[in-house]
């Protein structure tokens, strides 16, 4: 379904919408209990796609991550732990170890070609702990992720139309 209700960036935060559903977008089909099926102004179909071309697997859905996280909790009694707060200091200090691998490297190619197989290893699982802590923070704030980032991406949409901004990575509010 299209948005309908277009939104400028200068929009007060207490009027901006709350959820997909505010921005004209079918969202009984994106709420992680069915098959998602995208708004149609949002594509999820590669532009261009070449064999080599990097993509993710399928599965596990966030969905999925999210309740093989807390069935890891439960069975470690860790849900007492596991306050907001102490998963977002947690999310930051995997962030921190992301960081860490890259520090003094300079730029870096793309695919990592010349890191060695245990820097990328290193690397796959860091970035994994902070999506586990951000999945898990999600549940624990009660924010349906998979929906609020569709919802950030028709935002997203609105606020870089893609004929004003194309090649320029100026912010939105600094265009006349
Ligand atoms: N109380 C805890 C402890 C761990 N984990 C899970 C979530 C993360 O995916 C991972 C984090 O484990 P560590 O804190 O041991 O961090 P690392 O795996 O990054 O180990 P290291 O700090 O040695 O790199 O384990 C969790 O959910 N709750």
């Amino acid at each position: 379904m299209m948005a309908t209700n277009a939104m400028s960036p200068g929009t007060p935060k207490s009027k901006r919408p709350k959820c997909v559903k505010d921005l004209g977008f079918d969202t009984t089909t994106c709420n992680g209990q069915n098959a998602f099926e995208p708004p149609s102004d949002i594509e999820i179909e590669a532009k261009t796609s070449t064999p080599t071309e990097f993509k993710f697997t399928q599965e596990p859905t966030l969905e999925q991550i999210r309740v093989m996280q807390n069935n890891f909790s439960k069975e470690r009694d860790f849900d007492k732990f596991h306050s907001p707060r102490n998963l977002l200091l947690a999310m930051v200090g995997e962030v921190g170890e992301v960081a860490e691998l890259f520090q003094w490297k300079g730029e870096v190619k793309d695919g990592l070609p010349d890191w060695t197989e245990k820097e990328k290893e290193n690397l796959s699982q860091e970035l994994s702990d902070v999506l586990i802590y951000l999945v898990r923070l999600s549940e624990k704030c009660h924010i349906d992720l998979p929906s609020a980032t569709v919802e950030k991406i028709g935002l997203n949409h609105k606020k870089y139309p893609a004929d004003k901004v194309h090649g320029s990575c100026k912010k939105y509010n600094e265009y006349d």
